[in-house]
């Protein structure tokens, strides 16, 4: 246990202090301070010796230098029990630090405000880093209390144990320190290398989410993010990692429609989607399209949902629903099952990389946030045009053929989703399981359309399609054999766009 005798504060945000500060003064420590925190200690009618007197400068080029001098760091990083040390300790009249609270300059927060440069550099914080890092390395003699996140913490030990702390806990908040400091240092990185890339990759998250298990029972999983940006939780058990999965992939899907449009989702693929001129109509069609697979799926919408739509979701057994709001009704309709998971979506702004762990790293690409044509527009390779309804069905199947997983084909008919194949080996299978699977469920295959998520290699799949009805194709196009899928459909009346866009998931 060691007793401490001098602390230096040096905070940006003072509030929780107080208390801290009380027990130091009142425990006899010898505070040392910087300005504003300072003042915010002697109003509270407390003493402390002010930095500039300890070092004999003042706070200079508009306190970019107040803490860096050697009484300062000297103080700090002096090992107690090495002699050559003390005799300079001594010689140079440095005080002993043994307890250091520091909180940074919000760096992150002046990012995300939108400030100008100037502003943002001013907001790199060089005194109170050099601070955490070097009471964090002397962690055998010093105790570094690095944010205002510890504050509580710390509060508990020196009043249990006072002002002195254990060896166990000092190197605890060593590691604190080490957190802070490398997520402030990983912010500014990314900020410096948001225009010009220089290849390193820096990703860093506070805290981390235990979730109940990973994809299965017998793995554990935490999750690292700010979901309270995403949405609001209203109801419903915790979240686990399979619905996190879903969830974005809902939330990728459904932001592709302007209209009211409903979506359900099951293991990362949707099984209904339906774009109607009102939500209750949207949410039938959706549910129509596989009432099967529909059965505790993950459910997301664009639009308020009322209470003759939450009435009629209420029929089906589901994990998560999604939508910007709920009317009260609706609402009171939804929570009768407690687990069901409610979720009102916010700022679904997300990064516009994409990260994955795989091999030994973890792979870092752009989000495919393109959708129907490498200009915008996708192109006939055909004779044939199709009608304008089945021009907006092929744009709506090349929605969500986009955020199907490969190998994938969707076919859909008058705004919805009628069978999807996915992930496949072969794109004849997925066609073969799309069909199959529409038939299954009634529906008439004739003036559908047929998406794929990548080039047809050879004709067999608009053949296909085409001896079940299907008569209007989007694909990618780029295969060395378009040409044999062209001359099919040109031969049997068939209009097929091209995108030039191809979108595997996988
Ligand atoms: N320049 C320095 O030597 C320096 N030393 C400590 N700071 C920071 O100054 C802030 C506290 O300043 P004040 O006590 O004047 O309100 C803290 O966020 C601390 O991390 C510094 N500021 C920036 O680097």
């Amino acid at each position: 246990m060691k007793k401490i005798k001098g602390a230096l504060i040096s905070v940006y945000y003072k509030d929780g202090l107080e208390q801290i500060v009380r027990k130091l003064a009142e425990d006899g420590v010898t505070i040392y301070s910087t300005g504003g925190t300072l003042s915010f200690i002697e109003g509270l009618g407390l003493k402390a010796v002010s930095v500039e007197s300890l070092t004999g400068y003042p706070s200079i080029l508009g306190g970019r230098v107040k803490t860096l001098h050697p009484k300062v760091f000297g103080g700090i990083l002096s090992r107690r029990d090495n002699p050559q040390d003390a005799e300079q300790t001594a010689q140079y009249e440095i005080p002993e630090i043994d307890a250091v609270i520091v909180d940074l300059y919000p760096f992150e927060q002046t990012v995300a405000s939108g400030a100008e440069e100037q502003a943002v550099i001013e907001k790199i914080d060089i005194g109170g880093i050099s601070l955490i890092r070097a009471a964090a390395k002397n962690f055998k003699d010093v105790v570094i209390v690095p944010s205002v996140d510890q504050y509580a913490e710390f509060y508990e030990i020196i009043t249990a144990q006072q002002c002195a702390t254990t060896l166990e806990q000092r190197r605890r908040f060593a590691a604190y320190a080490f957190d802070v400091s490398s997520h402030y240092d990983s912010a500014i990185f990314n900020y410096f290398n948001r225009q010009e890339q220089i290849g390193s990759f820096k990703l860093s998250f506070n805290g981390g989410t235990p979730l109940r298990y990973g994809e299965n029972p017998h793995q554990s999983a935490v999750f690292y993010g700010d979901l309270e940006r995403l949405f609001d939780k209203l109801h419903g058990k915790d979240i686990s990692y399979n619905n996190m999965l879903d969830i974005d992939a809902a939330i990728n899907l459904i932001e592709e429609f302007d209209e009211p449009t409903f979506v359900i989702m099951k293991h990362n693929n949707a099984c209904g989607v339906a774009t109607r001129p009102t939500l209750s109509e949207a949410w039938k069609d959706a549910l129509a399209g596989d009432p099967v697979s529909a059965f505790g799926g993950v459910l997301i919408c664009n639009r308020e949902v009322d209470a003759t739509t939450a009435e009629e979701i209420n029929k089906l057994f589901f994990e998560v629903i999604l939508a910007p709001s709920y009317t009260d009704e609706a609402l009171a309709v939804l929570e009768c099952k407690k687990n069901r998971i409610i979720l009102r979506l916010k700022d679904t702004t997300r990064c516009p990389k994409q990260f994955r762990s795989l091999l030994n790293g973890v792979a870092v690409q752009d989000r495919d946030l393109k959708v129907g044509g490498v200009d915008g527009e996708p192109r006939y390779a055909t004779e044939k045009q199709a009608a304008p309804e089945q021009l907006k069905d092929l744009i709506f199947a090349n929605k969500i053929v986009k955020h199907s997983k490969s190998n994938a084909i969707v076919l859909a008919k008058a705004g919805m989703l009628i069978a999807s194949g996915i992930g496949q080996t072969s794109r004849v299978d997925a066609l073969k399981q799309a069909i199959a699977k529409a038939k299954s469920f009634g529906f008439d295959l004739t003036g559908a359309v047929m998406a794929s998520d990548a080039f047809f290699p050879f004709g067999d799949c608009v053949e296909i399609a085409h001896k079940e009805g299907i008569d209007a194709v989007i694909q990618p196009g780029g295969s060395v054999r378009d040409q044999e899928s062209i001359d099919y459909c040109n031969a049997n009346g068939m209009a097929m766009l091209f995108t030039g866009l191809r979108h595997f998931k996988h």
